[in-house]
């Protein structure tokens, strides 16, 4: 599942040296951060606005695709601050790990 993310970001990060002319994701490195984060924001509010679609008629393809967008961006931003999504996929490990410890403890595992 998590393949698909670690050959993107070495495309993001190849970006960095590419022809803004031809590319979209070298574009957006040439621009700079607050061009990166102000698609961010655009894409969390169309991300937000299709949830919303989503609850009310029951289809949830728009959804997806803004999601998508969303995450991309997000690797467009954490790639321009050179974090790789293993940083991101490590700590929600820990999280889960935590959480799940956190549990057994509740239960009173040992
Ligand atoms: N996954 C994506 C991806 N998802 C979305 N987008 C682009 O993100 C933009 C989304 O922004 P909007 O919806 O606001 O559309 P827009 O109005 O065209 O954008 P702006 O002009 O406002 O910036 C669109 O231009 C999409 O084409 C992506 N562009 C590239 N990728 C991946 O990144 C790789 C490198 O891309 P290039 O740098 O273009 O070669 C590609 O191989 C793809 O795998």
């Amino acid at each position: 599942m998590t393949d698909v993310l670690k050959e993107l970001a070495k495309v993001l990060e190849q970006r960095k040296q590419a022809d803004a002319d031809s590319s979209y994701v070298s574009s957006l490195h040439k621009k700079g951060l607050n061009k990166i984060l102000e698609k961010v924001g655009e894409e969390c509010t169309e991300t937000i606005l299709a949830a919303k679609d989503a609850e009310r008629s029951g289809d949830t393809t728009d959804l997806v695709y803004e999601t998508a967008d969303l995450w991309f961006h997000s690797l467009v931003m954490l790639s321009h601050l050179d974090v790789g999504p293993d940083a991101i996929l490590a700590e929600l490990e820990r999280r889960f790990d935590l959480s799940g410890l956190e549990e057994k403890a509740a239960r009173g595992d040992k």
